[in-house]
């Protein structure tokens, strides 16, 4: 199983630019709360995303969830590691429906959650998400 340490130094400063890059490109004329998420695959390939919203206000996407739309529509599968940027001082961690999402990818993932000043802080989907519902407990 990843974690936080399997994954380099240089690997999470390559995530942290990604994710950083994107959330200048997020659209969020609403909330005025840019967020950018960049996942690590398995292939080594870092795929970003920003938040996107919208006038009717439930059908605004979240960063992680642009990103790993994005990661999966280059034909990827497994996210190795994510690192998400918000604006707050004490940085954000992705909300229940991005955590389901991430369920459906991965069984554990080393997440950083970060800020354009560098703040960074740790944590992993097993801790945001445990006893979660996934595509293991469907019978097949
Ligand atoms: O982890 C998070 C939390 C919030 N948002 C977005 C959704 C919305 O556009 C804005 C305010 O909730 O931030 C994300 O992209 N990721
Ligand atoms: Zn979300």
């Amino acid at each position: 199983m990843t974690n936080a340490t399997d994954i380099t130094d240089e690997q999470w400063q390559r995530l942290y630019e990604a994710a950083l890059a994107a959330q200048k490109n997020a659209y969020a004329p609403y909330s005025k709360f840019p967020v950018g998420a960049a996942f690590l695959m398995d292939s080594g390939e870092v795929y970003a995303g920003c938040n996107v919203e919208n006038a009717s206000n439930g059908a605004t996407v979240c960063a992680e969830r642009t990103a790993i739309g994005n990661a999966v529509a280059h034909g990827e599968r497994r996210p190795v590691a994510l690192a998400v940027v918000t604006n707050l001082e004490a940085p954000a961690a992705p909300c229940g429906i991005c955590r389901q999402v991430l369920a459906e990818f991965a069984d554990d993932l080393p997440i950083l959650m970060s800020n354009p000043e560098g703040d960074r802080e740790f944590t992993t989907l097993d801790e945001l998400l445990p006893h979660r519902f996934g595509p293991r407990d469907l019978p097949s």
